[in-house]
């Protein structure tokens, strides 16, 4: 058993699908949680955050999935989490709290994994890879699986500069991705799935070239957007006015509710302005941030 009594992770979050690439793309944004872990017997004040390893299921199988996948004898341990990233808004909240719970408990520890094992272990645990190669690895991520989501072969991970402004704006409800994956079509016709294939690859493409004025237009997406769009009051109209206000293209962010719209920074106050109008019309509060990518991913902050 290590020396070590207490580790904190930063963990960044992440918007996902970026149109059609469905369980594949993923960008880590500039919104963080900071997730601590501390052996039990070590349990600080609750300064940092309350625990909430009683409370929350998801940090109790998280810590069970460790502990059975490293074969380490399980040992009490407290989970506090602090931070900016929105719940059930599709910006990756659940990837900021499985990671940081895993990336902290591997130091606490030592049980040797590097990062690809975290996201190998978050894909499992979420069922699809996309949210956690973002969030753990940082950057525009585009995640290899051959028909199984939740067992990722590979990684391809391309960094996004600053240039490219993500206006992120969330209306004042949840929407959990388990209810969201449950109102998509079982099947696609022809030419939905070759206008999909289309409008991923122009997307990728523009992102790897860091030709971001190529992003024009890019989205059309008629895979799970349609179908999710319409339980989101002014989601739709939020996407379309950040358009006419000059955003290259946007999207649905992960399942939602958040929507997204990546534009250059002579264009990032208009945009929000627009969007964040389209949900006060639909008689929405709504949460608007100016973000970029972040090309870091997971970072240990501190062990102590
Ligand atoms: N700060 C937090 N503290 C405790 N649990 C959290 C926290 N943030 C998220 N969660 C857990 O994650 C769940 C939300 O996960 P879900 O996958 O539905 O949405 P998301 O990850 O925010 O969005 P998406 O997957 O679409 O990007 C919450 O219901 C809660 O169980
Ligand atoms: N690819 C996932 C992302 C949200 O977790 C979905 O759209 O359901």
């Amino acid at each position: 058993m290590s020396s070590l009594s207490r580790v904190i992770c930063k963990v960044p979050g992440s918007t996902s699908n970026c149109g059609s690439g469905f369980d594949t793309l993923g960008m880590a944004v500039s919104l963080y949680n900071e997730i601590c872990v501390e052996k039990a017997e070590a349990a600080g004040d609750d300064s940092f955050g309350p625990d909430i390893f009683a409370k929350s299921e998801m940090a109790r199988e998280t810590v069970a999935a460790f502990f059975e996948e490293s074969g380490i004898a399980p040992f009490d341990i407290n989970i506090r989490i602090r931070g900016d990233v929105p719940q059930a808004r599709g910006l990756g909240s659940s990837v900021t709290v499985r990671g940081g719970i895993l990336g902290a408990l591997a130091e606490l520890a030592e049980a040797g994994w590097d990062k690809e094992k975290l996201v190998e272990v978050i894909t499992k645990l979420e069922g699809h890879p996309d949210n956690a190669s973002a969030s753990i690895l940082g950057g525009f991520t585009v995640s290899r699986f051959v028909n199984d989501p939740a067992k990722v072969e590979a990684v391809t991970q391309i960094e996004i500069d600053d240039s490219l402004r993500l206006i992120v704006v969330s209306p004042e409800f949840e929407v959990l991705t388990s209810a969201s994956r449950g109102v998509l079509p079982k099947s696609l016709d022809f030419a939905t799935a070759v206008s999909s294939i289309n409008s991923v690859s122009c997307v990728v493409a523009a992102l790897a070239s860091g030709q971001y004025e190529s992003l024009a237009d890019a989205v059309h997406d008629s895979m799970h957007e349609p179908y999710r769009l319409k339980n989101i009051p002014g989601g739709a109209s939020a996407i379309a006015a950040g358009l006419s206000a000059g955003a290259y293209t946007g999207w649905l962010s992960g399942s939602g509710s958040s929507v997204l719209c990546a534009c250059s920074a002579e264009f990032s106050a208009q945009v929000m302005q627009a969007m964040r109008n389209a949900f006060t019309e639909a008689g929405l509060e709504s949460v608007g941030r100016d973000l970029s990518a972040d090309n870091t991913g997971l970072q240990i902050l501190s062990c102590e």
